[in-house]
């Protein structure tokens, strides 16, 4: 690292939570730890021709939105978690940050311009996460187990011993779970814990390389009965995971704005923040207008988190997605709450959509687009190509509009250009969803409404 003693002034904030500044010279600095509006000194430690990154070492002039993290593991003030990267920026200002990023992307990848930004969705910032993935790793040296998400930019795992994302309940059981594993014959082939909770279930499941002989699954049990916690086994594949005892009270979530319970396995996708999740799909409803009459498509369904909701007020919705069990699991859920008759699920890889597959699925009204970080490009293109030459689909109409649920602004913004620039759409709305509050994922929604 070298000291660098000229003053930088932060002007903005880049998507992994790092200062930028310019130089004297002309050059990019992405500075950790710094906020725009600060004056800041910097040690640098990667340089490039027209960059350099380093972390803060001096402050001049403070950011009004600086706060004091509120997670002492937090990994640049001084722990080592790398789960965070926000915390000490005001979390108002979180959102403020993503809600530009969103915008940002929509007119510099995708030329778009949304006619309105809609208030982001915002929720608790503290306790929300209901899904994470902690490492599991068994310290020979010290004889200690470590639980926890990875450090700053390492393999390592994380020394936590709170985590003020997930709830507190969560968070209360990371030392046990440290003594439990510690304490059995496979403390040393038990690499995972997967955290999945539901309303009223919290499911870990345990990745475990070898059989775990009785007196392990006996601690697993007392620990259970001790804790009020659901274990599960994963042996080898996601496929392979299975209840250490079968019984018990069903993992599930309810969406009570629709009535509808959606029952799930812990390594299902589910959204990681129940709270967020509940406002988005009632917002995108709202969004999408769906009438009586329409008839609607769910692409990249997942287990019916949006489709299921719409099927409560449409004349049915086709649910297609990638995942085989995740379509069986939305069958038995659109059965579990009485909306089998109007809905149907197809197993498909929507990355290889063209304009004649999607003439296939039929006329909708109303598309909602959920997909993953890879985004919609192959149905946006699909879209944009029949608008392009209608030959291509005879007959086929284009909705009416889509809403356009994404996890990736970049993605979003490719495939809003397409729809927008070449197939007729507008961009009628746009916003930040803040679903991951003091990470630096940038959750959104758009509308698009055929011009
Ligand atoms: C962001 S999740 C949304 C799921 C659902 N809408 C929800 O809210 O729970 C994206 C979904 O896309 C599915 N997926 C990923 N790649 C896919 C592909 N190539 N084709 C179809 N579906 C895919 C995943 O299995 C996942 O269920
Ligand atoms: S992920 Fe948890 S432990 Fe890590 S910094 Fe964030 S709140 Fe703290």
């Amino acid at each position: 690292m070298i000291q660098d003693s000229e003053w930088l002034k932060v002007e903005s904030l880049d998507l992994d939570a790092q200062g930028v500044a310019h130089k004297e010279d002309g050059k990019v600095v992405f500075i950790e730890g710094a906020l725009p509006g600060e004056e800041v000194q910097v040690s640098v430690g990667r340089k490039k021709n027209n960059w350099e990154q380093g972390t803060l070492t001096a402050l001049r002039k403070e950011s009004s939105q600086r706060v004091t993290p509120g997670c002492p593991h937090f990994g640049l003030h001084g722990g080592a978690c790398g789960g965070c990267k926000m915390q000490h920026l005001h979390a108002s200002a979180q959102v403020a940050v993503k809600q530009r990023v969103v915008e940002d992307n929509l007119w510099h990848l995708g030329k778009v311009k949304p006619e309105t930004l809609l208030r982001p969705i915002e929720g608790p910032t503290w306790g929300y996460r209901y899904r994470a993935r902690f490492s599991v790793r068994y310290v020979l040296k010290k004889e200690q187990v470590l639980i926890g998400f990875h450090e700053r930019k390492s393999r390592y795992v994380a020394d936590m011993q709170v985590c003020r994302v997930v709830p507190q309940r969560v968070s209360d059981l990371l030392m046990p779970l440290r003594a439990l594993i510690a304490s059995m014959e496979e403390r040393d082939r038990l690499p995972q814990i997967e955290l999945a909770m539901g309303d009223a279930v919290i499911a870990l499941v345990l990745r475990n390389l070898n059989p775990l002989p009785e007196g392990d699954r006996a601690k697993l049990r007392a620990f259970a009965a001790e804790h009020d916690v659901q274990w599960w086994l994963q042996p080898k594949g996601p496929d392979t995971v299975h209840l250490l005892d079968e019984g018990g009270v069903q993992l599930s979530y309810s969406l009570p704005e629709f009535g509808v319970v959606m029952p799930f396995k812990p390594t299902d996708f589910t959204q990681v923040n129940p709270h967020i999740n509940a406002v988005l799909v009632g917002r995108a409803l709202r969004l999408l207008d769906v009438q009586p009459d329409e008839r609607v498509i769910d692409w990249f369904c997942g287990l019916g988190n949006f489709t299921l909701p719409l099927a409560t007020r449409a004349r049915e919705v086709l649910g297609i997605e990638g995942s085989e069990t995740l379509v069986q699991r939305s069958r038995e859920n659109a059965r579990g709450n009485g909306l089998a008759e109007k809905t149907r699920f197809e197993a498909r890889n929507l990355f290889e959509m063209t304009p004649a597959l999607l003439a296939a699925d039929g006329v909708a009204d109303k598309w909602l687009v959920d997909p993953p970080r890879d985004g919609a490009f192959a149905l946006a293109k699909a879209v944009a190509d029949i608008a392009q030459d209608p030959s291509l689909a005879p007959g086929w109409q284009p909705p009416k509009r889509i809403v356009y649920v994404s996890c990736n602004p970049s993605t979003l913004a490719r495939d809003a250009g397409l729809l927008v620039n070449l197939a007729g759409y507008r961009c009628t709305a746009a916003s930040a969803v803040n679903m991951f509050p003091h990470t630096s994922h940038v959750e959104s929604i758009a509308v698009f409404e055929k011009a």
